[in-house]
């Protein structure tokens, strides 16, 4: 399936890129589904978080948490959690499991842009992970984040670089090769360059501070944290 950008007028979302999450929620938590490469880059990208961010006791907000495994594997390092997205069925999901692991977060239905104007300068944290490539306005996403943190606090954003490299691994070899993701799951075109996402987070009053690649070795069938940000890449910022 692949989804048409069509935003719904006033609110920055694409129906379509909801629907994907939609069809998938119940199977969230289960990691062997199509979410396992989430709950494989998980450790990888909370330990990241954990030793530059320094997550016990902070308030970290989770924008686009999906069906919370980010969110509640903060939680279980001491930060107290707030995840948000725009997608129902994924949302009643995390709740249902936040219920049964006891995790401390909160969900809410609410536009990042929303939430901002609300609490501006109020979270030590923000993280906002492989969503950005889903959203018909990226940038005012970022900016929607950099308003949301305080100054000095940490806004970490993942999402996949767009070259030939990315293409061929993100979306053949993932979707129609190896089959780790439904079909038509990624749009290239709206793949994000480090270079692009500087530019917006820069222009929103964010420092970028760093910048790691996420890498999967499909013989190993193993992901690593490294310098390739040829194809899923995470940019720490500071404001
Ligand atoms: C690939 S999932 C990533 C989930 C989570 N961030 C993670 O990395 O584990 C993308 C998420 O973005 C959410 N999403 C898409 N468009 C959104 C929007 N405009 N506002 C909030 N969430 C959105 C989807 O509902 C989905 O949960």
């Amino acid at each position: 399936m692949v989804s048409k950008t069509q935003s719904i007028p006033g609110v920055n979302v694409d129906p379509a890129e909801l629907q994907k999450f939609a069809t998938l929620a119940h199977r969230w938590w289960d990691p062997n589904s199509e979410f396992k490469p989430l709950h494989d880059i998980n450790p990888l990208r909370l330990q990241l978080i954990d030793e530059l961010a320094g997550l016990q006791g902070k308030r970290v907000v989770d924008v686009g948490c999906g069906g919370g495994i980010l969110s509640e594997s903060m939680s279980a390092r001491g930060a107290d959690v707030t995840g948000i997205d725009l997608g129902e069925k994924a949302l009643k999901v995390a709740e249902l499991h936040r219920l049964e692991s006891g995790a401390n977060v909160n969900y809410r239905l609410i536009e990042v842009e929303a939430l901002a104007q609300e609490q501006p300068g109020s979270f030590d944290v923000v993280t906002c992970m492989e969503m950005l490539e889903h959203v018909p306005d990226p940038a005012a996403v970022v900016r929607a984040c950099a308003t949301l943190v305080k100054q000095g606090g940490h806004v970490f954003f993942s999402t996949l670089n767009r070259n030939p490299k990315s293409y061929l691994f993100a979306v053949i070899g993932a979707e129609y090769v190896l089959n780790m993701l439904p079909k038509g799951t990624h749009e290239y075109a709206k793949f994000i360059k480090p270079s692009e996402l500087a530019e917006w987070a820069r222009e929103a009053g964010l420092t970028v501070s760093g910048m790691r690649g996420m890498s999967y070795n499909p013989l190993r069938k193993h992901y690593s944290l490294g310098t390739d940000v040829s194809v899923n890449y995470i940019m720490h910022t500071v404001k």
